[in-house]
This record gives C-alpha cells, structure tokens and sequence, in this order.
C-alpha cells in the first residue's frame, strides 16, 4: 500500500467539520483518486474540549498548537480554516517555506497580503490551493487560473456575498427595508452574529480581489477595489427599481481596459447596483452566487452555485486537497501564481458607470432646464428622464419640510461616464434650492434603460 499523504488541518469549524466528515465518508474513493490515502495528522482548534458537533476522530488528534503542527515531520499538506490575518498568515508562510503545500478557504488573508504567500510557495516549491476562498463551492478559481489561460478576459461581474444576496432578494420580494431583511437573514442562519463583513462588503471585496489577480495575471489587495456595502439600500430604492424593470443585487465588477491616459489598467469595484431583470444574475436569489466572465475568445461564461455553508465550501476544499495529494506525490507543482501583467489600478474616479437618479424638485417652470444644466456641465449625456407627480403633500395650511405640495419626481437614468464626473454631478444637485431631496442614487449595470 502506498504511503499515506498527511494532513495538519486547522480549524474546525462550520468547513473544518465538513471537510473531516468527507475525509472520512468518501475515503475509499479519495484513496482511488489520489493513489494513496488522505491521513489525518492532527487538527488545531483554539479551545480543546468542545463539543464538535460530532466530529467524527480520534479525540487525541486534536491541539492547540497549530504552529507545531504545521511544523511537524510527518505533516505533508497544510489545509487552513481558520480565517483572519494573523496567526493563520504565520503559519501558512512557514508551511509553505517548508515545501508543504497549501489548502486555504481564508479569502481575508489571500486579499490583504496573498503576494505574501505566493512568494513563500514559490520559494518552499509549493502550491497554493484556495478555491473555496471566493465563490465557496463553485469552480472558478481554477477555471480562471488553467482552462482560461489561453484567452485574455476583460471582465467579471459577480454576485459573491450569500448573506447580501438573501436580503437583497428578500427586498425585492417582499418590498421589505434592510433592517427588517437582515433580521430574517439572521434567524435563518444566513447572516453571522456581527454581519459588518458581508453587509458593508469587505467580503465581497476581498473575493473580488482575488478574482481581479487571477483574471488580470496582476496582483490587485483588497486595498484596491472601490467597496460600498448595502446598509443604504431603501425599500424606496428597490421600488424605483422594480418600477424600471430591475432590481438591486450587490455586485462585483472587475474590468481591464484604457484608463483617461490610454494605459491599459485594472477597475475593481463592489457596490449595490440596478441590473435589468432580463439580466442572468437578476435571477440569482436567495443566498446564491453567480459569476459571470467575459473573455475574448470564450464569449459570456456564468458560472452559478453555493458560495457558502460548511459543506459546499468543504467540497471546494476536497477538490483542492485531492489536486495537491496528487502533485505531492508525483513530485510535481500545480500553476504558479501568474501576475506578470502587473497592470496598474485604475481609481473610482475613472471607472465608467451610469447613474439612476431620483430627484424631488420644485414643479414650476424651468426646473427641467435647471437640472438639465448640471449634467451638462459635469458633461455627462442623459438617457432618460421621467417626471411623475410627488405622493399627495400634507392638507392645506401644513407648513414645514413636510408641506410639498406642488413637487414633483424626476427620475433620470445616464449615459456612461467617469464615475467622478457623476458624483460631482449629484453633489451640485444637492446644492440647488429647486431640489428638496434626492430620494436614490444607485448606479446601472448590465444594460438597465
Ligand atoms: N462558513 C462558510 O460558509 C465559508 C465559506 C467560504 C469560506 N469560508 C472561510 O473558511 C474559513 C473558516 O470559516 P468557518 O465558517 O469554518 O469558521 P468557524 O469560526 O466556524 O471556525 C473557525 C475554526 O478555527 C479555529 N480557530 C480559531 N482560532 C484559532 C487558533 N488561534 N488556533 C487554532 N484554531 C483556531 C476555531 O476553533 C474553529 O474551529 C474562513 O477563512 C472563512 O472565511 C467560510
Ligand atoms: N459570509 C459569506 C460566506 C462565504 O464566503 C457569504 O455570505 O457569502
Ligand atoms: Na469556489
């Protein structure tokens, strides 16, 4: 029988308990597909003595001590669900180093510093593996990292946070606010205990960091993308919408082409957005993820799954377990990191969307042309504009903010443009005295009229 390959796992979470659980139910078949069999080695957890939810191992496996275990003699690969920047850089920089490959979910630290890890696997002859880290069990890290590599894509757009993606569509559905939604997320088990990470979308930028270095050939940190959360989505928002025939989802987009110079550089944005509901991601509900990837030869891919729970993350891990067992023993190394495009960051600024506007204005002559002139003057081309009258203001005689009788909505829809140019254009729009309030701003994607 071959030698087995040996396994340090840390972290025994919502994935570490799953990946164990399919170590173990699937282990004849891991063992035919790897040529020897997967050995657990031992398993580091912050606190011994837990209940691990049934875990089913030799309870001497377990420590505390995950710097020791990576280390170890009879430790082949490193798998790590954990998460955070620190310890789990240290330990993962010291495995590979030491020429044991790699196996992470931790999407945090691949986008702070994963330059980091990849020099230490390029020095230790190691590999890195971290599908799970973006998209949970979808395959798409490795698509981007081999089948592509013959095609140049110049961009992907993304749904890559569940628990956004829950309330998102939970709003749609049932025109609830984002407070209400995000407590029916958080009884359902979808949202954590401190939702901050998904809801201001530093989840979905990290992952969208990690999908812009791959797509790219170009190292892009969480530091570089453009992030806006979905905390200020109102009801209001999603009704405007709905009435234009789309909905908001949360979304990742990640772009290369000529920056305002014309040197060939890298967008990388996560903010809410209106997408038509003939969109394919309109229809990604619940806590789905969807990618979908435009390469120049490939045409339009969309790739479509869970991107969470314990068990379709651990499935991405198996994978990623099972490709590194195999190049363990055949003495061989998967795909290096691939940055050698190294194209630089194009700023918020630069990044060419369009905006839907809704405005309460003044009905009375010449506001139409007043509000006009900002665009014009930020030099940004309207596509449409409508005007309904504003909801019925308070009975005569009311006096204060709330007495609007005779305003009305306009709600105006651009063309593309620098994204700075639009902001400068709302910014003045809120300055003018015909305008009383500006009820939503939210940028269109995909196509939305
Ligand atoms: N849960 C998901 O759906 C999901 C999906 C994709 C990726 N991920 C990623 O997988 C990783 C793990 O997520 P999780 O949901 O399983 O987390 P979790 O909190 O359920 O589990 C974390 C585990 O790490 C252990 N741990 C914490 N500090 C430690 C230390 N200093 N030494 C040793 N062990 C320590 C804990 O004891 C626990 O067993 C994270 O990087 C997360 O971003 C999770
Ligand atoms: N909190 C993340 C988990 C998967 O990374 C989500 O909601 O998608
Ligand atoms: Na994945």
């Amino acid at each position: 029988m071959t030698k087995p390959v040996r396994l340090a796992l840390l972290g025994c979470g919502t994935v570490g308990a799953e990946v164990v659980r399919l170590l173990r139910e699937q282990a004849p078949d891991l063992t035919a597909r790897v040529g020897a069999p997967l050995e657990l080695a031992g398993i580091a957890v912050r606190r011994l003595g837990r209940d691990r939810g049934g875990v089913p191992v030799d309870p001497a496996l377990f420590t505390t001590d995950a710097l020791g275990l990576v280390k170890r003699d009879d430790v082949d690969l490193v798998i790590e669900v954990v998460g955070g920047i620190e310890p789990a850089r240290g330990w993962l920089v010291e495995a590979l180093r030491a020429g044991k490959s790699v196996v992470t979910a931790n999407k945090a630290l691949l986008a702070e510093d994963g330059g980091t890890l990849h020099d230490a696997a390029a020095e230790g002859g190691a590999d890195l593996y971290y599908e799970a880290a973006v998209a949970g069990a979808i395959p798409l890290l490795r698509p981007l990292r081999e089948s592509l590599h013959g095609d140049t894509i110049t961009r992907v757009t993304g749904i890559v946070n569940g628990t956004t993606n829950f309330i998102l569509s939970a709003m749609d559905a049932t025109g609830a606010g984002f407070t209400e939604a995000l407590d029916e997320a958080t009884e359902l088990g979808y949202a954590e205990a401190d939702p901050t990470a998904d809801v201001e979308g530093f989840d979905a930028a990290a992952k969208a960091a990690i999908l812009a270095s791959l797509a790219f050939h170009t190292r892009v940190t969480a530091a570089d993308v453009h992030r806006e959360g979905i905390t200020e989505v109102t009801a209001a928002d999603m009704a405007s919408a709905k009435a234009m025939g789309c909905t908001i989802k949360l979304l990742c987009i990640a772009s290369r082409g000529p920056d305002s110079a014309g040197t060939e550089s890298v967008s990388v944005r996560v903010h809410p957005a209106m997408i038509p509901v003939s969109h394919p991601l309109a229809s990604v509900g619940d806590a789905f993820n969807a990618v979908f990837v435009e390469a120049a030869a490939a045409g339009e891919l969309m790739f479509y799954g869970r991107g969470a729970g314990g068990a379709p993350t651990a499935s991405a891990v198996l994978g990623d377990i099972v490709g590194a067992a195999r190049n363990h023993l055949a003495g061989v190394r998967a795909p290096s990191e691939s940055a050698y495009a190294a194209l630089p960051i194009r700023p918020m600024g630069e990044a060419v969307t369009r905006y839907h506007i809704s405005l309460d204005v003044a009905d009375r002559p010449g506001v139409l042309a007043a509000v006009a002139g900002v665009f014009a003057r930020h030099d940004v081309s309207i596509a449409t504009v409508r005007q309904a009258a504003a909801p019925a203001g308070p009975a005569d005689g009311a006096t204060g903010p709330a007495a609007r009788g005779g305003d009305a909505i306009l709600v105006i829809v651009t063309h593309a443009a620098p994204d700075a140019a639009l902001a400068a254009t709302v910014e003045e729009l809120r300055r003018l005295d015909i305008v009383r309030s500006i009820a939503s701003v939210l940028r269109v994607e995909g196509g939305a009229r």
